[in-house]
């Protein structure tokens, strides 16, 4: 199988890195993994405050995504998620729920569970951070830190957001004044309350690893780029942090080793899931570190893109080899969130639309590189107009029973001359159906979902005129050999189209594309990117199905 040109283009990236790595040795960072080993692909772990929402299956829907195309081209992968389920803000809403911290995160983190189940998600991990494995992690993490001497006790004072769980410089803090005309301090990202916080804690030396993070962002590790200039304005300036919380005030969490009156920061004891799912400190897979690729929301940038390889560089060990980071879903000009409350139901979505049918919604329109409202209008027309009205039904013009009589898909070997029932320019479409596998690896690759889909449904589309314009079900009733061999060119082309879209649409619509290759007869070894070569051989098709349900608008 010939390697998309952007696999090399990674490689490249990585060996790169691993230069700069040996450059930066002095703290004894382990070395990068050999090409060809596994992946880790990662999303956030979630925080269990409230049920999950759309914003939450989107990110996971990316991640499955890219793991279902990595594994196409035969690329080992593990895929993990999760759930978050330390800290103030759980605790306080365990209190408010009259249940105990852990009950409730059961409760919550069987309903992301539950979610990503019926979102057909194919993760390998999932992950909890009340679980001992990463007790353990994190209590290692830790001594390593403290070892190797970035923790030190301190005076913290500044200003802390308790619903983003995160330090303010006073730049990022701002007054406003709410409806009984109270002046109240507020985050500037996120609008929710501050407050002023002093007290004795232990602080990591994130002021010593500005060269280290500046060389890792020169590698472009973040994607899109767009959010670069943010991460090199964090980095520019950086103040040490506060990794834990007296304990008095926050119970909910992992004791610091030896210190039994601190609890680490939620945010630490977070981040360090990705080196747990991946079996740290005892069982540490090393050949799937660093991560492959981390897919967060820009809400948590500057943890995975300051804090994360920062603590990573301390410890030792390599940073992220990408953070993808996308944009957010809006309801009514609002990010979807938790705590704001203004969400939409996944759970309900997934009933209505089907995991195939949410997915390909939320890739093709996704708020990707920038925020995009949520409308389920848009959900239905999308599904509705290209799934159904264009996938489905090539599908069905070309292996009705009255179109095509002897149900199967026509081989390019019995048809004499494409030229001489197609016009120039449709051959030369259809040729370029042996480009398309190696275009959409190279947008895939680059998690440019969006854009690979409308590169695929141009192909269908086309399809769709060519059989209109020929009208197979005419030349179906005729049985002179010349309609016949006509009618096979048509079918065949067709076919072919929706064999090698079939194919490729597999990471985004599984289940849609596998009942689609089965009518066709493409058997499941025959569903690789090597697959998407012209298909020389008559294949008999299967059994007769309904590839999806036009979805009614008023439900
Ligand atoms: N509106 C959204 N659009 C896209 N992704 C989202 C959205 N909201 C949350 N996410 C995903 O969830 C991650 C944040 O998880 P978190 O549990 O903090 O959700 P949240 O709804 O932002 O919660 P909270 O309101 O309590 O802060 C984001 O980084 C992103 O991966």
């Amino acid at each position: 199988m010939q390697r998309p040109r952007m696999f090399w283009k990674r490689q490249k990236l990585r060996n790169s890195y691993c230069c700069l790595l040996k450059r930066t040795a002095t703290t004894g960072v382990e070395s990068l993994r050999d090409d060809g080993v596994p992946y880790l692909i990662t999303t956030p772990i979630f925080y269990v405050n409230a049920a999950p929402h759309i914003g939450h299956l989107y990110t996971v829907m990316l991640a499955d995504a890219a793991c279902r195309w990595q594994r196409l081209k035969g690329q080992q992968v593990l895929f993990s998620v999760g759930t978050d389920e330390h800290g103030l803000k759980i605790q306080q809403a365990a209190e408010s729920h009259n249940t105990s911290p852990q009950l409730y995160c059961d409760r919550v983190s069987a309903m992301f569970k539950d979610l990503f189940e019926k979102g057909n998600i194919t993760y390998n991990e999932f992950i909890r951070t009340t679980e001992n494995r990463h007790f353990e992690a994190v209590q290692t993490f830790w001594e390593i830190l403290q070892n190797r001497g970035y923790i030190y006790k301190g005076q913290y004072e500044g200003w802390y957001s308790i619903s983003d769980e995160a330090f303010l410089t006073d730049e990022e803090v701002q007054d406003t004044t709410s409806h009984d005309g109270k002046v109240q301090k507020v985050a500037v990202s996120s609008g929710q309350p501050v407050t002023w916080m002093k007290e004795e804690n232990y602080i990591f030396r994130l002021s010593a690893f500005n060269q280290q993070l500046t060389s890792w962002l020169d590698a472009k590790v973040i994607q899109p780029a767009q959010f670069e200039p943010l991460v090199r304005s964090w980095v520019e300036n950086l103040p040490d942090l506060s990794v834990s919380r007296q304990r008095q005030r926050l119970s909910w969490g992992i004791p610091v080793p030896g210190d039994s009156s601190q609890t680490i920061y939620v945010w630490l004891d977070a981040l360090i899931n990705y080196l747990t799912v991946a079996g740290y400190p005892s069982k540490f897979q090393h050949a799937y570190w660093p991560p492959a690729c981390q897919v967060i929301g820009k809400d948590i940038l500057r943890f995975h893109a300051v804090y994360w390889p920062a603590f990573l560089f301390a410890a030792g060990l390599s940073p992220p080899s990408k953070i993808l980071c996308h944009s957010h879903w809006l309801v009514d000009g609002h990010k979807m969130s938790k705590s704001r409350g203004n969400v939409v139901d996944p759970m309900d979505r997934l009933e209505r639309y089907t995991a195939d049918g949410l997915r390909y919604f939320l890739l093709k329109e996704g708020a990707y590189t920038s925020d995009g409202n949520y409308s389920d209008a848009r959900v239905v027309e999308r599904i509705n107009s290209d799934l159904v009205n264009s996938i489905g039904n090539l599908l069905n013009r070309v292996t009705a029973p009255s179109v095509n009589k002897q149900q199967y898909f026509p081989a390019l070997d019995d048809i004499t001359d494409l030229s001489k029932f197609l016009s120039q320019e449709d051959v030369e479409k259809y040729h370029s159906l042996a480009e398309l596998a190696d275009q959409i690896s190279l947008l895939y690759d680059d998690y440019a979902f969006s854009r690979a889909l409308d590169k695929l449904l141009t192909h269908i589309y086309w399809a769709n005129g060519l059989v209109q314009a020929h009208a197979p079900w005419v030349l179906a009733k005729s049985s002179d050999a010349e309609s016949q061999r006509h009618l096979k060119t048509i079918l065949h082309v067709a076919m072919e189209t929706l064999r090698i879209c079939g194919i490729l649409l597999q990471p985004v619509i599984p289940v849609l594309s596998d009942r689609m290759l089965t009518r066709l007869g493409v058997s499941q070894t025959d569903r690789g990117i090597a697959d998407c070569k012209q298909n020389s051989l008559p294949i008999l098709l299967g059994s007769q199905v309904l590839l999806l349900n036009r979805i009614s608008a008023s439900k």
